[in-house]
């Protein structure tokens, strides 16, 4: 578990325990006697720690988290670092993390190859680096720096590394050869300004304002985990206590973490991430397919989804034919993808030279005969069958025989898909997640004709683009959708029952999901479920009307259909279940200014009528009734008076502009006597009875 050598003066304790040398009980044991023996071995002046392999150990053995702890703990045994009298050296290359980032703060020195990261991401597994990282990181960066990483669990470069002070020096070549070389060109210097131990945090003395800054932010970003929020109250004691004071309150919050479901669930999920790329399907696995190479790929379809892709290939170095029909929609996408990376560049995500590469790998067109010799097409137009089975038919015609044809589909069926050409065993789903560049999952669905190399190449370009790729059978919604199909039903029943939007979507974000349904379904496109519902109906041979609330003996709600009919598709068009405050905007509120309207201007209109017909002869007669009938605030004199301040000739638009919408509903039918009170531009005090100091 842990290799002992000596060269020289040096002795070498290489961690031995693939696939990343992570620090489970038996390395734990095996590092504390090769210590031992290298501070007891006289001949020994300094001591290297390192990983065999691909890396530095990566942490502690987080499959040992569920039995019952072992002794020696790592901190027990990293202690001993700390107090030999020898210089102890960290040589770091891979990935240094958790429990492996620990151990190399208490070593005396710390040097890493250019390509290597450290970083605390224990956070995510829903606990905090517990063999001290809490207390000795901000000795060496400050609190604030060390925050950001604990918080947040992020890699850092060797680079970045040594301009924190985390890394003494950064080597090229052989980990070996670099630590010894390091260790003895310090072999007889003093060691005591080396012990993290004895240092004091340099910024502590705005260790409340930087935690509660830190507070705040991990409450917001990470709503309803609770390692983020022990993480800050840990760093901060590096800060305000004694060090060992501080290992106590590590420890303590470390042991609530660990309790915690919480963690137990994160853990689950991480393995699980894991688990799935282990796939299989009739016929193959994992193990038995392989990948074909793919360098040049289509997206056909230059919209949301379309550019999304596009962007993860781009990202990822690959060719990629952008199609689309009209000049305007193709140059309106190839717009969207460069907003997209130069964003990310902004935001310090995609490197310059990705993007600057990603530039030049964008071929825009369209020619389907330029897709002649891709190696993958993924096609991304809407939710059609006949018009998907067109595209594969007319694709299936003009690509080389070994192209693999995907559809970015959320639900239809990959085997009619697949029919419509004759290498079913190249058709499968690649069905992405809105926005496509940003979402995790890639949902790869195989048919009865796919064959296990199509399913073995496009997990490995999910791989390859950093999705999380989940592989499954062709079905009606495959798994998430259909998952979700009953979630979204009953979401809209529930509104249909009396709920609202912002409740439903509450009760979910509470939850901790970022988003509730309806904010989803304006992120996605409120269109997507009407054409799934219009698809499935279609395919059972039925004609949905406006008002049909059954589809084959199943509730279906009215409300997909009339979102759609009234243009309301959710961001894209400005307005869904929120209003946003453009086309393609983020900012999700409700919409406000159409409730008022449509319920404001409504009375207004049938007051006006009511005055033209003399049921009321004046509008101070209705201003009135509503004050003390319906308690209508006075400050706003009266649903008249308030018509008056806006303007007759806004609100009669408005009337008519509803009308136009709303056909069925005979209050719409714009007043006669508004129309000419507007036209007329008529003051109120000519068509009411008072004067005009009134107004
Ligand atoms: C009970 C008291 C304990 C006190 C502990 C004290 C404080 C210390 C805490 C810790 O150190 S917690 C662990 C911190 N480290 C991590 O969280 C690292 C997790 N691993 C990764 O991020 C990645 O695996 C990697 C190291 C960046 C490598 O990525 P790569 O894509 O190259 O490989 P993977 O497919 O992810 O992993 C390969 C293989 O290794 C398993 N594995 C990885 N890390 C660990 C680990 N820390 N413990 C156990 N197993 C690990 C991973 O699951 C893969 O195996 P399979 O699941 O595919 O079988």
């Amino acid at each position: 578990m842990v290799d002992y050598s000596v060269h020289g003066q040096v002795a070498v304790l290489e961690v031995n325990n693939p696939p990343v040398n992570a620090f489970s009980h038996n390395v734990r044991v095996g590092l504390d006697r090769s210590i031992d023996k290298a501070i007891k071995d006289t001949n020994v002046k300094a001591i290297v720690i390192c990983g065999k392999g691909r890396t530095f150990p990566a942490g502690a053995d987080i499959r040992e988290f569920d039995q019952p702890h072992k002794e020696p703990s790592l901190t027990l045994v990293f202690e001993k670092l700390e107090k030999t009298t020898k210089p102890v050296v960290a040589a770091i290359h891979g990935t240094c993390l958790g429990g492996g980032l620990e151990c190399a703060l208490f070593c005396h020195y710390r040097i890493a190859q250019k390509t290597a990261r450290v970083g605390f991401p224990e956070v995510q597994i829903g606990i905090l680096p517990g063999a001290a990282g809490t207390q000795r990181l901000p000795r060496l960066t400050g609190l604030h720096v060390a925050m950001d990483m604990i918080t947040s669990g992020r890699h850092i470069f060797a680079p970045e590394a040594l301009k924190y002070g985390i890394i003494d020096e950064m080597f090229t070549g052989d980990v070996i050869n670099a630590g010894i070389k390091f260790a003895k060109s310090v072999m007889n210097k003093p060691l005591e300004d080396r012990c993290l131990m004895n240092k004091t945090v340099k910024d502590a003395d705005q260790a409340d304002q930087i935690a509660d800054e830190f507070m705040s932010l991990v409450k917001r970003k990470y709503k309803g985990f609770e390692a983020p929020i022990d993480c800050v109250k840990a760093v901060k004691a590096s800060a305000t206590l004694p060090y060992r004071e501080g290992l106590k309150m590590e420890s303590r919050l470390m042991q609530k973490l660990l309790l915690s479901g919480q963690s137990a669930a994160q853990r689950y999920a991480f393995f699980s991430e894991r688990a799935v790329s282990r796939w299989k399907m009739p016929g193959g696995n994992f193990q038995t397919a392989k990948p074909l190479p793919i360098k040049s790929t289509a997206v056909i379809g230059a919209g949301t989804m379309g550019t999304g892709i596009a962007v993860c290939l781009l990202n990822a170095g690959y060719q990629v034919y952008l199609l689309e029909q009209n000049q305007k929609f193709l140059e309106n996408g190839v717009k969207t993808i460069r907003g997209i990376i130069e964003g990310s560049v902004r935001l310090g995500k995609t490197p310059m030279a990705v993007a600057q590469k990603a530039a030049t790998l964008l071929k825009p067109t369209m020619k389907y005969e330029d897709l002649a010799d891709v190696d993958l097409v993924i096609e991304a137009v809407y939710e059609n069958l006949s018009l998907k089975r067109e595209i594969f038919s007319k694709l299936d015609k003009l690509c080389k025989p070994t192209t693999l044809l995907c559809s970015n589909t959320s639900s239809l069926d990959i085997d009619r898909i697949g029919t419509a050409t004759k290498r079913g065993d190249k058709v499968a789903g690649m069905h992405f997640f809105a926005p496509a560049y940003y979402m995790r999952l890639l949902e790869n669905i195989y048919s009865t004709q796919t064959s296990p190399t199509t399913a073995a190449t496009i997990m490995d370009v999910g791989r390859k683009i950093g999705k999380v790729s989940v592989l499954v059978k062709s079905c009606q919604g495959f798994l998430a959708n259909r998952m979700r199909g009953p979630f979204a039903v009953e979401a809209y029943f529930l509104l249909e029952e009396g709920s609202t939007p912002q409740e439903v979507d509450s009760v979910m974000e509470n939850l901790g999901m970022p988003m509730g349904p309806f904010k989803t379904g304006d992120l996605s496109g409120l269109d997507i479920g009407y054409k799934i519902q219009t698809e499935l109906a279609k395919s059972k041979g039925v004609e949905l009307s406006v008002d049909s609330k059954f589809l084959m003996g199943e509730r279906i709600s009215t409300l997909t259909r009339t979102m759609y009919d009234n243009g309301r598709l959710g961001r894209k068009t400005g307005k869904g279940w929120y209003r946003y405050e453009k086309p393609g905007g983020k900012l999700a509120t409700p919409d406000e200014e159409e409730i008022l309207e449509r319920l404001m201007y409504s009375c207004i209109n049938e007051g006006f009528k009511i005055l033209e017909e003399g049921v009321a002869a004046t509008p101070e007669d209705i201003d009135i009734s509503w004050i003390y009938g319906f308690s209508w605030p006075k400050y706003l004199g009266g649903p008249m008076y308030y018509a008056n301040r806006i303007g007759l000739d806004k609100i009669y638009q408005r009337i008519c502009y509803y009308h136009e919408n709303f056909p069925y509903s005979s209050h719409w039918i714009p007043s006669r006597l508004l129309l000419k009170l507007s036209e007329n531009k008529v003051p109120m005090s000519q068509w009411c009875s008072g004067t005009d100091s009134k107004l």
